[in-house]
């Protein structure tokens, strides 16, 4: 049906983009309809005050389902009464607060804390049967890339966007590339589809995937359940890319079949019908291709605060005496300092403090089967201080505790918790104290993630549990089961040398950028969707201050991965404003301690004059703003008064988002940055950045980069100061005929959230809309 954005086959990718075209701009760029929206308490109170100011309602509730994740305590929830009296810090009871009383305002499915169906917004959302194949999945979290498992489009999106979505039920778009990453042959005994996201990482390093979708594919990944699928797609953020996806099969269906929101009978058979159509053609064209051999993947962990810092658990803590990259030298002797290694110790003398076995990589039921198998007749080591287990959903601690899971782990000494995010990125009460090592499970290594100082090392289930069962870093194909049932292992002593071999991973792959200039279209419009170039202007649309020429005092920053936990930590996304963060902007790194307790400046280059007044940011290093999706990056920056960045590269969410916030990215290659603009900043000098005409001078006029590209659609909006809702809202009719086109091709999607049955009844909320009690 309906739109074809390439000429000649296509990629998966490229066919469930295509679906949901409802409208394509001169410019270039689209919108797409979104099928299934999930929300947490984190990124969504602005977007629902957003709302509630414009007088605007959820578009589609049935495509909405929200939950509380990030801030919720996971002890005990038997004495459970209320938010109010169960959650003791107060940022935290607010944000939760604030969704609860949003979801009863507009009408919007949800799983509470005292619902059994709340959890990770990753884990629910497939267990329910919301996620199905082809779809189109967005949340304000970029870990929304993990249901990509089932073949659908999943990416992370801010809090702009979110109530872009929630408004309009569609987003603006342009189109990636295509990126295939394929995985010949089989996976090793023992190792797990976390060990082989690690190891690509490795590989292709955390800008690797930028400006891309990545498509799995290969027996091994073939090979992989859905739970093991969902923590290769999870990752895929941290390979830089928009998003990650593995093409439906039978193993799909079948996970799906039973789902509470599955279509049955005629509607199943249609969809499935449907669904066999999602793979990528014989011949399709893909921008990028990296193939990894299965043998070469060993159990891996990460050493370093990037995911990209990992190694075979049979290697030693790298040596930076050994590189010759004065970045790459400078970044790695960072990261031992802050995570405390001395190089060259091998990996498995290295103790550990804490384990925690969670998150929406790895919480999953097979998750915690392949931990408890380990941990089974075994005691928590005693340099161990807390094991940590946090199931992903309130039906995955039943079902492990049906297993009888919850035993083996209590009787080893591991606790066991209610579900939530837990301390995947300590929002809750559980954190690490400074310095404390964890071997954790879930996907970011990032300074300070799991607590102020902490110590992250990423690995799979087995690994984790087998590092607390041992005291530390342990090969889990040595490992001696008690039960009886252990994989069979075994060292192939080849693979072994060349896993060692390869052990420094260079990251060659150079990150890529959409092309914008070249982005190669050929329309062709069939059936009954009007795909448009012209928009019918029915309402103005107001929003942001225009942006045009900025002459601004240029702070310089050496960086490279400057990632947005960095930005803005944790601690201050707490906030239901979009306003206030400048204190909290790079706080780790422009604050510490001191002896009375109080924050003293560090000499970081924001704290130093001139720079205190800076307007642009001028980055050295790729992939800035990767990582999570918190809009609060951009306010943050905002806030403090920068107004542009100029990067070799950014992660794709944050470089959204800026321009949401009237915050100009710029790329611009890495000689140039270095050459041209970084002496200029260096020297305390202003730098003029023109926009209409897409120059950079310095402060007397003499151009330095002659042109730099920004996606026509996007200047037009920064220079004019559009916003995006309203010039959504004038696409209307697009969007109806969509939905009236999407009632019929894919009636099994309709329904959907709606379908859920509230277990505690209904009643009128104060603006009108039945509010259920789930
Ligand atoms: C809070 C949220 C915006 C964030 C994300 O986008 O990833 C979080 O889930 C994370 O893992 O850092
Ligand atoms: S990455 Fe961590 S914090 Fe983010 S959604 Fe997943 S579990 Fe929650």
């Amino acid at each position: 049906m309906s739109y074809i954005s390439t000429t000649g086959p296509r990629t998966l990718y490229d066919k469930v983009f295509d679906d949901h075209v409802v409208h394509k701009d001169e410019s270039g760029s689209y919108l797409l309809y979104i099928d299934r929206h999930l929300v947490h308490e984190v990124t969504s109170p602005q977007a629902f005050e957003g709302l509630k100011n414009a007088g605007r309602k959820v578009r589609r509730i049935d495509c909405t389902l929200a939950t509380v994740d990030h801030n919720i305590p996971t002890v005990s929830r038997k004495n459970f009464k209320s938010t109010a009296t169960f959650i003791e810090q107060p940022d935290s009871r607010l944000q939760v607060e604030t969704l609860e009383q949003n979801v009863k305002d507009f009408g919007v499915t949800f799983f509470g804390m005292s619902s059994s169906r709340q959890g990770i917004v990753h884990v629910i959302g497939p267990e329910q049967g919301f996620t199905l194949p082809g779809t189109t999945v967005v949340c304000g979290d970029s870990h929304t890339s993990t249901h990509g498992a089932f073949g659908s489009l999943a990416f992370g999106i801010g809090t702009s966007e979110v109530e872009h979505v929630m408004a309009t039920q569609t987003i603006i778009q342009s189109k990636s590339k295509n990126m295939k990453i394929f995985v010949e042959g089989t996976l090793s005994d023992g190792i797990t589809s976390k060990d082989l996201i690690l190891h690509i990482i490795g590989v292709i390093g955390t800008a690797g995937g930028t400006g891309c979708v990545i498509e799995f594919a290969g027996a091994a990944i073939e090979a992989l359940s859905m739970e093991a699928r969902m923590s290769m797609c999870n990752m895929a953020i941290e390979a830089g890319a928009r998003a990650g996806m593995i093409k439906p099969d039978e193993i799909t269906f079948e996970y799906i079949k039973d789902k509470p929101l599955a279509p049955k009978g005629a509607e199943w058979e249609k969809a499935v019908k449907y669904w066999r159509t999602l793979h990528t053609d014989e011949g399709a064209n893909f921008d990028h291709e990296v193939v990894i051999k299965a043998s070469d993947v060993v159990p891996t962990i990460t050493w370093g605060t990037s995911p990209q810092d990992a190694l075979p658990i049979t290697a030693s803590v790298p040596d930076p005496s050994k590189v010759t990259d004065p970045i790459k030298k400078s970044g790695m002797e960072n990261a031992l300092k802050y995570m405390g290694l001395t190089p060259n110790t091998p990996f498995k003398q290295i103790p550990i403090d804490k384990v925690f076995i969670g998150s929406c990589t790895n919480s999953r039921i097979e998750d915690l089967r392949n931990a408890a198998a380990v941990v089974k007749g075994y005691k928590k080591a005693t340099n161990v201080k807390l094991a940590l287990v946090v199931p992903g959903s309130g039906l995955v601690k039943a079902q492990a505790e049906k297993e009888g899971l919850d035993k083996i782990f209590e009787e080893a000494g591991f606790e066991w918790r209610e579900a939530g995010c837990s301390m995947c990125l300590g929002m809750n009460p559980d954190i690490l104290e400074p310095e404390e090592r964890c071997a954790s499970t879930s996907n970011r290594n990032f300074e300070g993630r799991q607590g102020a100082k902490s110590r992250t090392h990423l690995m799979s289930p087995a690994m984790a549990a087998a590092a607390g069962i041992i005291g530390h870093f342990f090969d889990i194909r040595e490992f001696q089961y008690k039960n009886g049932d252990e994989p069979k292992i075994s060292l192939d002593q080849a693979a072994e040398d060349k896993a060692l071999q390869d052990a420094v991973y260079e990251h060659e792959n150079e990150p890529v950028q959409p092309d914008e200039a070249s982005e190669e279209v050929a329309e062709e419009e069939i059936d009954d969707i009007p795909i448009s170039t012209t928009t019918k202007a029915e309402t103005k649309p107001v929003g942001m201050k225009p942006f045009h020429t900025l002459k601004g005092t240029t702070a310089p920053l050496d960086k490279a991965n400057v990632d947005t936990d960095a930005i803005i930590p944790k601690q201050f996304l707490k906030t239901i404003k979009r306003t206030g963060l400048r204190s909290g902007l790079f706080y780790e790194w422009r604050f510490v301690k001191g002896a009375d307790g109080k924050d003293k400046e560090t000499d970081f280059v924001l704290n130093v004059e001139p720079y205190r007044n800076a307007e642009i940011l001028l980055v050295s290093g790729d992939n800035f703003g990767c990582g999570s999706s918190r809009e609060h990056a951009p306010w943050a920056l905002k806030d403090f008064g920068i107004k542009c960045i100029i990067a070799p590269s950014f992660g794709d969410i944050f470089y959204n988002n800026s321009f949401k916030n009237g915050l100009l990215p710029i790329r611009i290659d890495q000689q140039t940055i270095l050459e041209k603009l970084f002496p200029i900043a260096k020297a305390g000098s202003s730098l003029v950045v023109d926009l209409p005409n897409q120059t950079i001078a310095d402060k007397d006029g003499n151009i330095l980069v002659q042109h730099f590209e920004i996606e026509p659609f996007r200047k037009h909006c920064l220079v004019n100061g559009l916003d995006d809702i309203g010039i959504t809202m004038q696409k209307e009719e697009f969007i109806t005929k969509y939905e009236a086109v999407r009632r019929d091709r894919f009636s099994f999607l309709e329904g959907g959230a709606k379908l859920i049955k509230p277990v505690r009844g209904t009643k009128k909320s104060p603006f009108g809309v039945t509010a259920q009690e789930w």
